[in-house]
C-alpha cells in the first residue's frame, strides 16, 4: 500500500500500549527544516496525545540527514532512552548526492537496530520534490512524525515486553540460537 492509499496521522489509540513511563529521544535534521519541524510537532504531538510527559522527551539537531547516525547513535549510548526517533527529509536535487545519503541514512539507522539494543525508528522523507514532503508532514497524506511516534513507543513496549520474556533471557547456544527446555508433547493415544 503507498502511502496516498493511507493517512499517516491515524491511528487507534486502543491499540497502543500504555507509554507514560517511556524515555523517547528525537533527533532532527535542520535540511529542509520546514519539513523536519513539521514532522518534529507530529511526532512530539503524537507522544503527549500518549500519556508521554514533556519533559521524558529529549530532542537534538544535528545538520543534515547523513548526521542521523552519528546522532541516534550517541544520543542511546548517552541518554535513557527506550526509543530513538531520527527525522529527515531529503529531496531529489541535481545529482546522485540523493541516492548516497538516502541509502547512508537507511544502513546507518539499520546498523543501530542491529547493533544496539535500543529501538531507532526511521522517520526519513525520501521525496522526488518539496510537495510530497508537504504532503507528508501534516498535509493530505497526514504526518510521517505521527506514524513514527507510535512506532517508537510500540517498539518500545516490545523491547520492555522481550526483557520480561522467558525465552529471551536464556543464554545464548555456541550456534547463536536461545537455548529453550524442550516440553515433551504427550499425545493421547486413543
Ligand atoms: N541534500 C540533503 C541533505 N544533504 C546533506 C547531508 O545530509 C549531510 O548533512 C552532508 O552531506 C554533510 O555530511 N541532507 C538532508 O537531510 N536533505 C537533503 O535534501
Ligand atoms: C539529497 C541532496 O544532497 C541533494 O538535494 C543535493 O542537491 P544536488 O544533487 O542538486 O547537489
Amino acid at each position: 500500500m503507498a502511502t496516498e492509499n493511507k493517512n499517516l496521522s491515524e491511528y487507534d489509540k486502543n491499540t497502543i500500549p500504555n507509554a507514560k513511563d517511556f524515555r523517547f529521544g528525537i533527533v532532527v535534521s535542520e535540511w529542509n527544516e520546514t519539513i523536519t519541524e513539521g514532522l518534529y510537532n507530529g511526532a512530539f504531538d503524537a507522544l503527549i496525545d500518549n500519556e508521554v510527559p514533556a519533559q521524558q522527551i529529549i530532542r537534538w539537531n544535528v545538520p543534515g540527514s547523513f548526521e542521523l547516525i552519528y546522532g541516534a547513535k550517541k544520543m542511546l549510548q548517552t541518554q535513557n532512552v527506550d526509543a530513538v526517533i531520527v527525522i529527515g527529509c531529503v529531496i531529489q536535487g541535481q545529482t546522485k548526492h540523493f541516492d548516497f545519503v538516502c541509502e547512508g541514512v537507511t544502513q546507518g539507522i539499520k546498523d543501530l537496530n542491529v547493533q544496539t539494543d535500543i529501538p531507532v525508528i526511521f522517520c526519513v522523507l525520501t521525496d522526488n520534490n518539496i510537495q510530497q514532503s508537504i504532503d507528508r508532514s501534516g498535509g493530505i497524506h497526514g504526518n510521517k512524525g505521527t506514524e513514527a511516534a507510535i512506532a517508537a513507543i510500540k517498539m518500545a513496549y516490545i523491547r520492555q515486553q522481550a526483557s520480561m520474556s522467558h525465552p529471551f533471557n536464556q543464554p545464548l547456544l555456541s550456534s547463536g540460537a536461545i537455548q529453550i527446555e524442550e516440553t515433551p508433547i504427550k499425545i493421547d493415544k486413543e
